[in-house]
């Protein structure tokens, strides 16, 4: 696996990955690698010939009060993992190959990034957006993989290449990867690990309770009684604020207040101590 962290030496390596016309997955990070990166990037080496994984925290889609200098940085361990998986290529550009001197462009998904996560976290999507539309541009891969961990995430990305005409990866071309699960059902993230044990221990009511909201909405009770049910059973657990838990529809990500036809997901995020967890769902057969 090669590394490199200037924009030239990426074009240089994109070029050779590329000679004999070879398929480019993209798998973007921002480092502290588990499972669940483990899962996308078995799922690019399956789809394409060449897997290319990026590493970058990105200091845009962190909020001023947010935890940008405390996110794991383990440059070393994730790039052996990432070798030890076949990746071939692994982009880590610094902030200032990201965004030198000058920088002044953003990308900004309207309607999508207005709730949930949006809401909560002011210009995060915007910074998600901007350096994801980098990305694929540097990188311009036939594939590129994201997680449905973060659902909100997943759907913005999926607009933003659609309405950038980002032909390569085009739309249709992003590929979400189901969630991986600690065996408690506690959704893989690089941030459970500021978790306390006892907080660690806690927080796996939030797939428990959430479980158990989508049961009950499928035998039909009241969606907001649910919901409210969920809350409750988060903050008796030791939950410290329950940010939003609404039912959605899957493709527009509007609040559903009944199950209808329409795919619909349950959309978590629950603080517990400092860390702010998130989880997400498919709720009924659609
Ligand atoms: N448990 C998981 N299952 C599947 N994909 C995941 C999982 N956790 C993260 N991903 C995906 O990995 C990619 C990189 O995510 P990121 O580096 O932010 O990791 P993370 O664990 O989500 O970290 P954070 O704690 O910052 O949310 C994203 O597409 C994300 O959705
Ligand atoms: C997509 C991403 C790599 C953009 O920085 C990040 O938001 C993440 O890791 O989910
Ligand atoms: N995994 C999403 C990136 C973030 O929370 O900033």
């Amino acid at each position: 696996m090669q590394t490199v962290s200037e924009l030239d030496a990426l074009r240089a390596a994109m070029a050779g990955l590329r000679r004999d016309g070879a398929s480019i997955a993209l798998v973007p990070t921002m480092g502290a690698l588990h499972q669940g990166h483990l899962a996308l990037v078995r799922e690019a080496k399956q789809a394409c010939d060449h897997v290319v994984a990026s590493i970058f925290v990105n200091p845009t889609q962190f909020g001023a009060n947010e935890d940008l200098d405390a996110y794991p940085r383990q440059l070393a361990e994730d790039s052996a993992m990432l070798e030890a998986e076949g990746v071939s290529l692994l982009w880590a550009p610094d902030v200032k190959a990201m965004y030198p001197e000058g920088f002044g462009t953003e990308v900004a998904v309207s309607k999508l990034t207005e709730n949930f996560c949006g809401a909560s976290r002011p210009g995060h999507f915007d910074g998600v957006a901007t350096v994801v539309c980098k990305l694929f541009n540097q990188v311009m891969p036939d594939q590129a993989f994201f997680g449905e961990k973060d659902f909100q995430q997943l759907t913005v990305i999926r607009a933003m290449a659609r309405d950038l005409d980002l032909s390569r990866p085009h739309a249709s071309a992003i590929v979400g990867v189901p969630t991986v699960r600690e065996p408690d059902g506690l959704a893989m993230s690089s941030r459970n690990r500021y978790l306390s044990p006892s907080d660690r221990e806690r927080a796996a009511t939030l797939p428990r309770a959430m479980r158990e909201a989508i049961a009950r909405i499928e035998e039909g009770a009241d969606v907001t009684r649910a919901l409210a049910a969920l809350e409750d059973d988060l903050l008796s657990a030791g939950f410290d604020e329950v940010d939003y838990a609404e039912l959605v529809d899957a493709r527009t990500l509007e609040q559903l207040a009944a199950l209808t036809s329409a795919p619909a997901r349950l959309l978590v995020a629950a603080r517990i101590g400092g860390t702010r967890l998130i989880d997400n769902m498919k709720v009924g057969a659609g």
